[in-house]
């Protein structure tokens, strides 16, 4: 079967002349749907690397493959509607909160699906918020979810989630990971969790990538890499958490 995603021997120098890259020697493949929390401590270059595989950022060495075909082969365009990133600050688009949603999606081409665009603002719970509200107006944690929304749109194969629940309160957070596991489980959507909340990580993943030491150190299963981690770096950073057995 070919892989939906390949990672191979990716590398990110540091902005500053400094002797150690970022990271590098990151070799990762997504074989088939899955939800994979990438978990590591702060400054490994997390949200870095999925900004690398949306095309935000360029690796300073390596490649990705999106279904077997190199990055550089691919039309930016169908590589960012596949390959969709959804940032921890959102950033809203001019005009409403209607005009966020609509536009995203014309801008990559996809007719707008109204039926659909109102199942998932009520599902994310932005069910009672004007669709002609000013998306400039709204909270951080609307405006993040708005944000999401205008992603799961496009029907991506790959959602990058960076950090994407950090500012929603319990209900909103619970809402948010329905709708994203319900994707992942009825259209193979895959999903990659950035999260300092290792109690989602175990919840909403079926495997931990880990980075540490300027590299993804481990890869593996959820509940392996929690009970047992390979490394002394993964059992450091459990125990920091307080979030192992
Ligand atoms: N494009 C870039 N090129 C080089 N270095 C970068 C780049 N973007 C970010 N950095 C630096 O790399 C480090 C890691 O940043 P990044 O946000 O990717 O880490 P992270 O693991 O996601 O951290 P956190 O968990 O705190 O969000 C930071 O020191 C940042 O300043």
């Amino acid at each position: 079967m070919i892989p939906i995603l390949q990672l191979e021997n990716i590398k990110k120098n540091r902005r500053a002349e400094e002797s150690t890259p970022l990271f590098a020697g990151v070799n990762a493949e997504v074989a088939e749907p899955d939800s994979i929390a990438l978990l590591g401590v702060s400054g490994q270059g997390k949200s870095t690397l999925l900004r690398i595989m949306s095309l935000l950022d360029a690796p300073d060495g390596g490649e990705i493959r999106l279904h077997n075909k190199p990055q550089a082969e691919m039309d930016p365009r169908i590589w960012r509607m596949n390959v969709c990133y959804v940032a921890q600050q959102a950033v809203m688009l001019p005009g409403t909160i209607d005009d966020n949603i609509k536009t995203a999606s014309l801008l990559h081409g996809k007719p707008f699906d109204r039926e659909h665009a109102e199942r998932l603002r009520e599902r994310l719970g932005l069910g009672g918020l004007d669709p002609a509200k000013k998306a400039s107006e709204l909270s951080g944690g609307e405006k993040q979810r708005v944000s999401l929304l205008r992603s799961l749109m496009l029907r991506p194969q790959v959602l990058l989630l960076d950090e994407v629940t950090a500012s929603l309160d319990q209900a909103s957070k619970q809402k948010v990971e329905d709708v994203l596991l319900e994707r992942h489980r009825e259209e193979g959507t895959t999903l990659i969790w950035v999260t300092h909340d290792l109690e989602q990580a175990l919840q909403v993943s079926r495997t931990v990538w880990f980075m540490a030491e300027g590299t993804l150190l481990e890869k593996g299963g959820t509940e392996s890499f929690f009970q047992h981690p390979a490394t002394d770096a993964g059992l450091k950073y459990i125990r920091a958490s307080g979030s192992g057995e």
